[in-house]
């Protein structure tokens, strides 16, 4: 699966995992992000070696786009694996009043000793935000931080020092995210990740996106389908259905064919602003 590797030499994934992990001997609790649409598919393939044993808070994101039944059913997912996730939306911050609390709990037994040590006040709860592109690191970072923080990638050349920004009294977080690298190896899972925009659009196909997208919306949500397009059932035929949802959307050449590229646009612009509802593409009972 070339498409999402483009950025990810074997060079530059040992660099993002020693960068992680030299942060990780700042803090005590990890953030890992994942997009709650997609939580297996927006993970990076090596998390678990990378984080080791440090605490580890999962956060469900952009949970406002995703089916809540499905988010429900990877909340028990985790908590079965023994860890707890929480389901937020950076963007409007639902959810992320939970995270200072959630992080302090599981950080008690440390900081207890800290305590029994004679440190009679802690510092505050030292976190880190980890996930792959686009799963909306800075996003949380301007909102755990109530104000807007540059991305370091703002200004090409210039490296700024790491700083701590201020959550609350009880907790800080690096300004800086680790970004590490999704999975590629699996073509199921770079559709995920297209049809949800973590991967950019100029370096797909995005009929294979859509015909992917459309599948996909034909089995798990065709009433959705149904309704949007005003289609009276859903053809099994994928061309059938790119040329039902063209008729429909008018999406037609000069010469009265339908355009598979303007059905495409539309079918994957509408999943992206919800014009679909709120969805989830895989369930821990379809994960590979
Ligand atoms: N609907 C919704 N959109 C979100 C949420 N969080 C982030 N976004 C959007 O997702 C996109 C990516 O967010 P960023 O914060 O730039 O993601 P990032 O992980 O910092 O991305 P990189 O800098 O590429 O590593 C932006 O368009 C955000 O507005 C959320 O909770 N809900």
């Amino acid at each position: 699966m070339p498409m999402t590797v483009i950025q990810w030499f074997p060079g530059h994934m040992a660099k993002a995992k020693r960068e992680v992990q030299e942060k990780l001997k700042l803090i005590d609790v990890a953030f890992e992000l994942l997009d709650a649409r997609v939580p297996m598919s927006s993970r990076n393939p090596m998390i678990d070696e990378i984080l080791g044993q440090k605490p580890r808070l999962i956060l469900l994101n952009k949970a406002d786009m995703a089916d809540e039944a499905v988010t429900e059913q990877w909340i028990r997912y985790f908590h079965d694996q023994g860890r707890l996730a929480l389901p937020i939306d950076a963007q409007s911050g639902t959810g992320v009043r939970q995270i200072a609390a959630a992080a302090k709990e599981m950080v008690k037994d440390k900081f207890e000793k800290m305590r029994a040590k004679g440190i009679k006040n802690p510092r505050p709860v030292r976190a880190l935000i980890v996930g792959i592109p686009n799963v909306g690191k800075s996003t949380l970072i301007n909102r755990l931080a109530g104000r807007h923080i540059a991305k370091t990638g703002d200004k090409p050349g210039v490296t700024k020092a790491q700083q701590w920004i201020k959550v609350g009294k009880e907790m800080e977080l690096l300004d800086t995210p680790g970004i590490l690298w999704p999975k590629f190896e699996d073509e199921d899972v770079g559709y995920k990740l297209a049809v949800t925009g973590a991967i950019k659009d100029e370096i797909l196909n995005l009929q294979d996106v859509a015909v992917y997208a459309l599948r996909f919306l034909s089995t798990h949500y065709p009433n959705r389908l149904a309704e949007r397009y005003g289609l009276d059932d859903i053809p099994d035929d994928i061309v059938a259905l790119f040329d039902a949802i063209g008729r429909r959307r008018g999406c037609l050449t000069s010469g009265g064919a339908v355009d598979y590229d303007k059905v495409a646009d539309i079918v994957l612009y509408d999943i992206r602003t919800e014009k679909l509802g709120r969805l989830s593409f895989e369930t821990p009972a379809s994960r590979t």
